[in-house]
């Protein structure tokens, strides 16, 4: 079964939906970079009303301080392409951490480093200059296995990415009515995508 996170949410009413039509993780980005930004406290109030893990994002700033700022939540993605240095700090703490990698060729030291480091879940994503490289996704998928992937995912174009068989999926804007404000049809299409993707396979 491929898991579903529903990223971007910024309300409780939006949280109590995604995990009622079947999302396996609900993401929330607590970055002011993110116009979809909510606060640290956030994540706690959610999980009041949710079983689901949260997730919390996080771009910018001092690793210690996002370990800290992120401790209510059950997975910290971290954004951003982190440093030779990050990632052995990293590697000092037990938490859950999902790493962001741009999904381009030009990273594939970075990849193997990511996953030689320690045992996190990845996200395959866009950077800032490119769309998601499926190849070379595909292929990373290929060799390890708590790899997921967003990036431009929306309804009509979700069996590109589950054809690549991910550990997830990772949606926000393509399931948004506006920035932060989640569309209920579009995140019930992508659930009914991918249970019909799963059924016949
Ligand atoms: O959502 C944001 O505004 C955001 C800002 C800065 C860093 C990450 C951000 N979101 C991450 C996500 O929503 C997902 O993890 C993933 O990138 C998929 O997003 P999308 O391409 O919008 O489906």
């Amino acid at each position: 079964m491929i898991r579903v996170k529903f990223c971007g949410i910024s309300s409780v009413e939006d949280a109590i939906l995604a995990e009622k039509l079947g999302a396996d993780f609900i993401g929330v980005v607590s970055d002011t970079v993110s116009p979809r930004y909510v606060k640290n406290e956030f994540v706690k109030i959610v999980k009041r009303y949710v079983t689901k893990p949260v997730v919390t994002v996080k771009v910018k700033g001092e690793l210690g301080k996002i370990l800290e700022e992120g401790k209510e939540a059950d997975f910290i993605q971290i954004h951003r392409v982190l440093t030779d240095e990050e990632l052995q700090y990293l590697n000092s703490f037990r938490r859950n951490i999902i790493l962001y990698v741009p999904a381009s060729g030009k990273f594939e030291t970075y990849f193997r480093k990511v996953v030689s480091s320690s045992n996190y879940m990845v996200l395959l994503d866009k950077d800032n200059e490119n769309k998601v490289d499926l190849y070379v996704a595909k292929k990373w998928i290929n060799e390890y296995s708590k790899v997921g992937i967003g990036g431009g995912i929306k309804p009509e174009n979700v069996r590109d990415f589950l054809s690549l068989n991910p550990y997830w999926i990772d949606i926000s804007s393509g399931i948004e009515l506006y920035k932060g404000k989640k569309d209920p049809s579009k995140m019930s299409l992508i659930i009914k995508e991918v249970r019909e993707w799963t059924s016949i396979r």
